[in-house]
């Protein structure tokens, strides 16, 4: 089993305790989510965060809410399964996997209907560690298949935060970079700040530089000044929802740096689990982009204003990246090349039904 570092979030007796991620890197706060509220809002406000993580908690926080819920009997429990489930999916809209952890949530309640509350809350408690375990399998699955992209002394630039605190503990894009530096080669990465939140000056930096992987943080617009110097070998970046032709959302920027590299010819991938894929989807047109708070832009990570009062803000938390512009998509089944629609369906057969 590969090294897990950190370990983002957990059950502690009857509640769940997370990492506050908002909090780092200037200090590692554990906190407790003790009703399916705190949940909410931690998600919300990216107290816990990035694609499989949201999901993982999602799941974690159906088991609380309806544990905490004092409806004991049928036909209520299954109403009370769907409430909670609308509840949760409501606190943020692009991450699939939020809807598909949830999705898989009701169904045991479904598939469980007329059972006691106590067995059935074994059943979705079995689920929601299913989720998280399976998610830690697939990270180091796709570490794996992707190692081959990774050549010893490559430079490599990512943006946001696809690393451990945006999963189970050991990553997507970043766990790429962790299995490259545990068969020893040498590797540099780049990471982008990542404005508004600065998930990879905060986040990326942290992790990586505990996992002692030579780190160079970088403002989002000095990507394309290190590409065109040449300093760049591949990119690597996550995902919150990839559509069935290979389309994909992900942190506001990564379209950016696949136009830049595209155009300077340096590979550009794409590492998520199948709890990403949303194969109902027919193109990253479909995909919801959220939009959230311009005090995000207009202040520096909430500390001082950046900007004057009444200026007009554009904050969308994700972009959507063409299918055209992606090398590779690496999921745990493998290295997924062009054309994506087919080799999606063919991988991953009708995975990720509407949810
Ligand atoms: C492992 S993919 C994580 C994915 O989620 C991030 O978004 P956010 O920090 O807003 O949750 C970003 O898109 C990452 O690539």
């Amino acid at each position: 089993m590969k090294n897990i570092f950190v370990n983002p979030i957990f059950w502690e007796g009857d509640h769940i305790c997370i990492i506050d991620q908002t909090k780092l890197p200037v200090e590692l706060v554990y906190e407790g989510c003790r009703d399916i509220s705190s949940v909410w809002r931690a998600v919300k406000k990216l107290k816990v965060r990035g694609a499989p993580l949201i999901g993982i908690a999602a799941a974690m926080g159906f088991v609380l809410g309806l544990r905490r819920s004092k409806v004991k009997t049928w036909p209520g429990l299954l109403q009370e399964a769907r409430k909670i489930s609308r509840y949760l999916a409501s606190a943020r809209p692009t991450a699939v996997n939020l809807f598909w952890a949830l999705g898989r949530m009701v169904r045991v309640v479904e598939a469980h209907e007329g059972e006691d509350k106590k067995r059935l809350l074994l059943f979705l408690k079995k689920e929601a560690d299913a989720i998280l375990s399976e998610d830690i399998r697939m990270c180091f699955q796709m570490s794996r298949h992707a190692a081959c992209l990774v050549k010893n002394g490559d430079s490599l630039l990512t943006v946001c935060n696809a690393g451990g605190l945006a999963t189970s503990g050991y990553g997507t894009a970043l766990g790429v970079f962790y299995r490259a530096h545990e068969e020893g080669k040498s590797i540099k990465v780049y990471a982008c700040e990542t404005r508004p939140l600065l998930q990879g000056a905060r986040l990326t930096t942290w992790e990586l530089l505990h996992n002692k992987i030579d780190v160079t943080l970088i403002c989002d617009n000095m990507a394309a000044d290190l590409m065109r110097l040449g300093r760049i070998d591949a990119v690597f970046v996550g995902a919150d929802r990839i559509a069935a032709n290979g389309d994909f959302a992900n942190k506001i920027g990564t379209y950016s740096l696949a136009v830049l590299a595209y155009y300077h010819k340096i590979p550009f991938y794409c590492v998520a689990p199948s709890s990403t894929l949303d194969l109902s989807l027919g193109s990253g047109k479909e995909i919801p982009i959220e939009q959230r708070d311009p005090l995000e832009v207009t202040s520096f990570y909430f500390k001082k204003p950046i900007a004057p009062t009444g200026v007009h803000v554009f904050n969308p938390a994700f972009d959507i990246t063409p299918a055209s512009f992606i090398s590779a998509i690496i999921t745990e089944k493998g290295l997924i090349r062009k054309p994506f629609g087919r080799n999606l369906r063919r991988l991953h057969g009708r995975l990720s039904q509407k949810h």
